[in-house]
């Protein structure tokens, strides 16, 4: 497992740009019949894939890394699936998670094993895992199942749908919130205005973007943003203090996942327009 330090916004404002990306971006997050993970120090978040192509993936941690016998023992678990066909099983019970599907493993769940249906059209299973205190029950949610809601408009190319799976309102979790956003096509923007929420980091995966197409992630504080590229399938990682937006040159799909102090998705302090710089 890959380990990231946390970040002072003071240190951010002198990165260049190979700094930047080799602290916050995460550029493979799916490798065939492997489990690739980071933990970043940012709230302790893990975030991953698993891609069960010849062989099923299993979840597994050693000593070093966690510092327990199994990976929940301290930890929960979010699963979106965005490949193929393929289920979870979870000690023993098996749960077929399709397409944009999501999948909470509580903590103490001690054998979590990632299938694929079709070793032709494997799945993808995208992973964040965070600390958690208590053990709340797995539950698989689809997407029509997830709360969702409309948000922004053509005339700023931003208008799109963001699914609500993990959160105070929905799957419980001890500290996990995760959900999708959805961008229609035209739309290029998310999270513009932007935010900070500096209760809980964030991370964002993007796909859904054809491979001629990227995505400038923007980061940093309101006043001192940097710009991340982007290509189909990887990863950043926001710290709390940094605001989390973007604009593709297509539109695309990503997945926001949070752990901290609440899990109350509408806790934000918005970023007035005027006030970015
Ligand atoms: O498009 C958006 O706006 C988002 O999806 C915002 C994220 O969900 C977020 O930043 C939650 O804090
Ligand atoms: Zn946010």
């Amino acid at each position: 497992m890959e380990r990231r330090f946390a970040s002072h916004p003071n240190e951010v404002k002198q990165f260049d740009t190979a700094r930047l990306r080799k602290e916050f971006h995460i550029p493979v997050i799916f490798a065939p019949d492997e489990l690739k993970l980071v933990l970043t120090h940012e709230d302790r978040m893990i975030v991953g894939g698993a891609n069960p192509v010849n062989k099923d993936v299993v979840l597994t941690t050693d000593l070093k890394d966690l510092g327990v016998t199994y990976f929940l023992e301290r930890r929960e678990l979010g699963v979106i699936n965005v490949g193929g066909k393929g289920s979870v099983v979870v000690d023993g019970a098996e749960y077929e998670i399709d397409f944009k599907e999501c999948l909470y493993v509580g903590q103490g769940a001690k054998d979590v094993i990632f299938k694929s249906a079709d070793s032709a059209k494997p799945a993808k299973f995208y992973l964040n895992s965070a600390p958690a205190h208590q053990s709340y029950p797995t539950t698989k949610t689809t997407l029509a199942e997830s709360e969702s809601g409309a948000m922004g408009g053509l005339e700023n190319s931003n208008e799109r749908t963001i699914h609500r799976f993990i959160h105070a309102g929905g799957v419980q979790s001890a500290q996990l919130v995760m959900g999708m956003t959805q961008l229609k096509p035209g739309s290029m923007w998310n999270t513009m205005p932007s935010h900070t929420h500096p209760r809980r980091m964030e991370a964002y995966f993007y796909f859904d973007l054809p491979d001629d197409s990227i995505v400038f992630h923007l980061m940093g504080e309101p006043t001192e943003t940097r710009h991340i590229v982007m290509h189909n399938e990887q990863a950043v990682i926001s710290p709390s203090w940094s605001i989390h937006s973007g604009v593709g040159t297509h539109n695309y799909t990503f997945i926001w996942s949070m752990a901290g102090d609440n899990k109350r998705y509408d806790d934000m302090d918005p970023v007035g327009m005027k006030e970015l710089q």
